[in-house]
């Protein structure tokens, strides 16, 4: 058996030098000497790899190996009676079985050996029993007998070419007896048979230990995926509590803010209007107080000044009165003076005269005189009592003068009182305008209050966003937890996957394959293909072909269901892996259906990851993504978004620096969203068409890969991640006769299968663990190119492509070995990119 994948072309793949001792388990591999320890490691590694590959755990290796050594039981039955097939038994046993079997099978080989003994040592007996009959006692015969003996014991080539057979079960050495000590040869073969039973009671023991930590594992596997699903959902339903929280709060938020700025809206607005209407009143009352008062003022004013200027005419009229009546009393007194005294002259010159002349005629006359003065002086006194009575009216008039001044001052009084009154009304204003001022202190209160509860419930509102940090922080731990459980699943279900699909049958398409689904209902796991094959005699009969993988899709699965298998290695390359997922399988298997269509897997991929990463900014989580397209034809790399001229002509440099590639001179277009995907895969189609005028079908004789390049920055919590998305659609990896191909399409057909099998090979050296020093990336372009998204750092996974038709079975087949022993290799556990964390 060959140790090399088989190669695509039919043809086994040249074995990688370390595949000998590579982890996929070699049925033929010489494991009898192996110890408890390298049994257990192997053990260890095959649960490792096989969790979370349940397929592989239904019959896992060791199980195989007990199953195996059921059968060398009845074998020892017939080894005891057929003492010539020993051999051929044991190496049956041994390449059945693991090193358990190996053991047993030497038993068997032991014991057979021992019968055969037993028979020449029986014979021998025989024979020296006639001879003594005979007298006979001929050492020569000894010799001959011994030499017989020791002819089944010695290894022969042809018989046991095994390698256990090198190191056979060690048994004590014992002295070498003569051909006639039967009896002594028959004790050591017992004591041999006791050991080797010994032996084999140990070994019983290690198979049932084997079998005990084959279901501890079986145990822990389950335990992990129960714990895993739980963990998913509960991450699940607290993400969506955690949303419905977020928007509960977002709306109260918002309602909350909507209320306040209204309230604070309104109670501005009314205070506004209060204190306006207020100024407007105070001010109004004040203009108009001020008007009366000065109406009134000017007024008082006006009738004091009139009632001073009647009060001093009145005072000038009683002064001119006073002196008119004096002047009028003086002249009055004068004039009677002077009529007094020229009456008196008169009358003294008429006294004289009539002194004189009658002196007698005096007396009489003396009485007539004093008659008329006393007439003159009642008339004079009349006339003064008029005067006198005058005066008293002027007084009067002058006391009325003053009681009118009286009035007018009562009426100053008055005035002044109402003076005092308006100002009384001015003082009941003020203190109205005190008391508008104090409801605008108690509605400035009153806003103050309102200020107060809006602070509150911004403190509320504070406390509620201090809630979401917190939630979003717990969120932001979670989905860090959920990457690495994430990853830890995927790691647990190996990083090398393998998927397979069965495309429908076209309508032009005739004579489908009998292909069976036998667990499409449950685990969807398993094929089995059936063919007619002719045996030696020429009979023909139908042989079944099943397999089993990680996931199989039957014809009515379509491009959604594959995708959701395949959504969760995509979130890992957001995570920071390198992913890498192939599509292999003969032309027209459905391959660029699959990787290309419209809703194909890059598209789709493309899609998931701009909605993942949107998802993640509100957890700090920052993408820059670009994606390049390029096309492996000839071994020799094309733009496939640069310009069309430059197809076949300019030379793509493939550089690796730190764990990252870059091609030089090759479009690197930024994905700002998945609409920038159209025309990438648009602008692809174009150059694929393009070239496929310069060979026909090229599309089917090239690789094409779609590098997708992520680079994450938390902007929170500072970390960085990068990860690159590979999406291949491979070439046809139909078998081409190269006696059949010429010229350009012979140089394909060698390149085709240079690459194809280069990519098995990587595969395979990466299967062999740390014993394999060297990787072979650099046999190919394509291998190159994706060194860095193959192996132990990266996440791959193969879709297997199956055409359903009858026709290509045989492609179908070789196919299918192909990926089944890419799903055995256990390439390690990916690790993600290293990138340096902002963060200390
Ligand atoms: N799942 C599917 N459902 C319907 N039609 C399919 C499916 N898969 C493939 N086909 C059809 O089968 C045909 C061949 O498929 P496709 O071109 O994808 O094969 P391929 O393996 O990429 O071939 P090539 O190597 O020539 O590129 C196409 O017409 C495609 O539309």
């Amino acid at each position: 058996m060959q140790s090399s994948l088989p190669r695509p072309g039919g043809s086994r793949l040249p074995a990688p030098p370390s595949l000998s001792s590579s982890s996929i388990p070699q049925p033929h591999q010489p494991l009898g000497d192996l110890g408890e320890s390298t049994i257990n490691s192997r053990i260890g590694t095959l649960g490792a790899s096989t969790i979370g590959k349940p397929s592989a755990l239904k019959t896992p290796a060791p199980t195989r190996a007990i199953a195996s050594l059921k059968r060398p039981a009845s074998t020892l039955e017939h080894s005891e009676t057929a003492s010539d097939r020993p051999a051929q038994v044991a190496r049956s046993a041994i390449s059945q079985a693991g090193p358990t079997a190996a053991i047993k099978a030497n038993s068997v080989k032991m014991l057979a050996k021992s019968a055969a003994n037993m028979k020449t040592g029986l014979s021998a007996s025989s024979r020296i029993g006639a001879a003594a009959k005979g007298g006979l006692a001929r050492p020569q015969t000894g010799m001959n007998l011994r030499q017989k003996q020791e002819v089944p014991a010695a290894p022969s080539p042809t018989e046991d070419p095994s390698p256990e057979d090198e190191k056979p079960v060690a048994t004590k050495k014992r002295p070498q007896r003569a051909g006639w000590d039967v009896k002594g040869r028959l004790a050591d073969l017992e004591e041999d048979h006791r050991e080797i039973m010994e032996k084999l009671a140990d070994t019983n023991q290690q198979k049932d230990m084997s079998s005990m930590k084959v279901i501890e594992l079986e145990t822990i596997r389950a335990t992990l995926e129960t714990k895993n699903s739980h963990l998913q959902a509960e991450l699940n339903r607290d993400q969506a509590e955690l949303n419905k929280c977020r928007m509960e709060l977002l709306e109260e938020q918002r309602l909350r803010r909507v209320e306040a700025d209204d309230a604070r809206r309104q109670l501005l607005n009314e205070t506004d209007e209060l204190r306006r209407k207020a100024r407007d009143e105070v001010d109004n009352l004040e203009r108009k107080n001020k008007s009366e008062v000065n109406d009134l003022t000017t007024k008082h004013k006006f009738e004091l000044d009139n009632l001073r200027m009647a009060f001093d005419k009145l005072k000038m009229e009683e002064a001119e009165n006073k002196r008119r009546h004096a002047e009028e009393l003086a002249s009055l007194k004068s004039a009677a003076a002077r009529d007094l005294e020229d009456a008196q002259q008169r009358n003294k010159n008429e006294i004289s005269d009539l002194r004189n002349r009658n002196e007698l005629e005096t007396s009489t006359m003396k009485n007539s005189y004093q008659t008329e003065i006393a007439t003159l002086k009642s008339t004079y006194e009349t006339e003064l009592a008029k005067i006198k009575a005058e005066l008293k009216v002027e007084t009067a008039a002058h006391n009325e003068t003053k009681d009118e001044l009286a009035i007018a001052q009562k009426m100053n009084k008055d005035m002044r009182s109402t003076i005092s009154e308006q100002s009384v009304n001015s003082l009941n204003m003020e203190s109205t305008a005190r008391a508008l001022r104090d409801k605008i202190c108690s509605l400035e209160s009153l806003i103050a209050d309102r200020d107060n509860s809006i602070r509150l419930r911004d403190g509320n509102v504070h406390e509620m966003r201090q809630n979401l940090e917190i939630a979003m922080t717990k969120l932001r731990t979670e989905e860090t937890l959920r990457r690495k459980l994430h990853n830890q699943v995927l790691e647990l279900k190996g990083n090398i996957r393998v998927f397979c699909r069965v495309r429908p049958a076209l309508e032009a398409e005739a004579e489908p394959a009998k292909i069976d689904f036998p667990d499409q209902e449950e685990e969807a796991k398993d094929i089995k293909l059936y063919s007619m094959e002719k045996s030696t005699l020429g009979v023909e009969a139908i042989k079944e072909h099943p397999f089993t993988f990680d996931k199989v899709f039957n014809p009515m699965c379509d491009n959604n269901l594959i995708f959701e298998e395949i959504s969760q290695l995509v979130q890992s390359a957001l995570d920071g892996y390198n992913v890498c997922i192939f599509a292999y399988g003969q032309t027209g298997s459905g391959k660029t259906y699959t990787m290309t269509s419209k809703d194909g897997m890059i598209p789709q991929a493309v899609d998931q990851i701009f909605r993942a990463s949107s998802q993640l900014t509100e957890k700090g989580w920052a993408y820059t993504m670009e994606g390049s397209f390029v096309e492996v034809y000839n071994e020799n790399l094309n733009d496939l978004l640069g310009k069309d001229t430059d197809l076949d002509k300019k030379k793509i440099e493939i550089r690796h620096d730190k764990g990252r590639t870059t091609l030089t001179e090759c479009t690197t277009i930024p994905l700002d969203g998945p609409d920038m995907m159209e025309e990438v895969m648009r602008r692809a189609s174009n150059n694929r068409m393009v070239a496929a005028t310069k060979a026909n079908e090229r599309s089917s004789r090239s690789h094409s890969v779609f590098i997708l390049k992520l680079a994450g920055t938390n902007t929170i919590t500072g970390e960085k991640c990068e990860g690159t998305l590979n999406l291949v659609d491979l070439a046809g990896s139909e078998r081409l006769s190269h006696s059949q191909a010429t010229g350009d399409r012979l140089k394909e057909t060698q390149n085709i299968n240079k690459s194809l099998s280069a990519l098995g090979d990587v595969i395979s050296a990466l299967g062999g663990g740390k014993e394999v020093k060297h990787i072979p990336y650099r046999n190919s372009k394509l291998t190159f190119l994706l060194q860095n998204s193959l192996g132990g750092n990266s996440k791959t996974l193969m879709f297997v492509m199956v055409s359903p038709l009858q026709a290509h079975m045989n492609e179908t087949l070789t196919s299918l070995k192909f990926a089944k022993k890419v799903s055995q290799v256990n390439i390690g556990t990916a690790k993600k990119v290293k990138v340096e964390s902002t963060s200390s």
